[in-house]
């Protein structure tokens, strides 16, 4: 065990889904894998194995922004050996050409953080797997599903004043979504040999069509597509 997960050595997967939401990770064992076995209530962050296509698969929360990711992200790499890690988050869009539920796929991340002003005598440049990102693009095309790949934002905050003008700076610069953990699950991800990549669904925009009028039916196979889409990539 380590100090934030109770799994014992073995009992996670070297290939693992991070949604934010703990509650989203116990959905994605219950409804998709078989004979899943929760590893870790710990801060009710839940954590679990099962079996995907045959392959073992593990899913566990990570709460939200970059200092709890570090801590989760840190010990699944370093203390459980997890080798292939694919966050799978919501994005708020900062493309004009991104719709509701469209999903995006972080290929590189900026940040507002200064995690890595510390370690580095310069900037780092926290990117995605090519391998986990080229697979994961490839199967959604093949799906048919509204992919985008881009530069996207690690924000430390979610509610800003001026959100419209601080957007605007970034997207100026081809940055299309935000989020607020990619940063930090790259980096690590580096630092100890495993190939990331975050997946995300667009659920907030001020361009048209916004968010507001997304039918729960719309929703669900959105949730459902990205899911599948993180599964298909993190087996081998
Ligand atoms: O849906 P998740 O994975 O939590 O991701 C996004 O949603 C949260 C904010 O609502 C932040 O964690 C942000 O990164
Ligand atoms: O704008 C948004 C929406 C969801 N999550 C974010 O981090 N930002």
């Amino acid at each position: 065990m380590s100090m934030h997960i109770a799994a014992k050595a073995g009992e996670i997967a070297p290939n693992i889904l991070l949604p934010g939401d703990p509650m989203r990770a116990k959905h994605i064992a219950e409804t998709y894998l078989e004979d899943a076995v929760c590893f870790n209530e710990i801060r009710g962050m839940y954590g679990y194995t099962g079996t995907y296509k045959g392959q073992r698969v593990s899913v566990m929360g990570t709460g939200m922004g970059i200092p709890s990711i570090l801590i989760y992200a840190t010990e699944l790499a370093r203390d459980y050996g997890c080798k292939k890690m694919i966050r799978l988050g919501t994005a708020g869009a900062y493309s004009e050409k991104l719709k509701a539920l469209d999903l995006v796929l972080s290929q590189a991340t900026s940040t507002t953080s200064a995690i890595n002003d510390h370690i580095f005598p310069g900037h780092y440049a926290p990117c995605a797997d090519f391998e986990l990102l080229d697979k994961c693009y490839h199967i959604a095309r093949e799906r048919g599903l509204p992919v985008y790949v881009g530069n996207t934002i690690c924000n430390d905050h979610l509610y800003i004043d001026n959100k419209e003008e601080y957007k605007k700076v970034w997207a100026d610069y081809g940055v299309i979504a935000s989020e607020m953990e990619g940063a930090g699950l790259y980096t690590v991800a580096a630092r100890y040999g495993a190939k990331a990549l975050t997946v995300m669904s667009i659920v907030e925009t001020s361009f048209k069509p916004g968010a507001k009028g997304v039918s729960a039916e719309d929703k669900e196979k959105n949730l459902k597509d990205m899911i599948l889409l993180a599964l298909d990539t993190a087996i081998d």
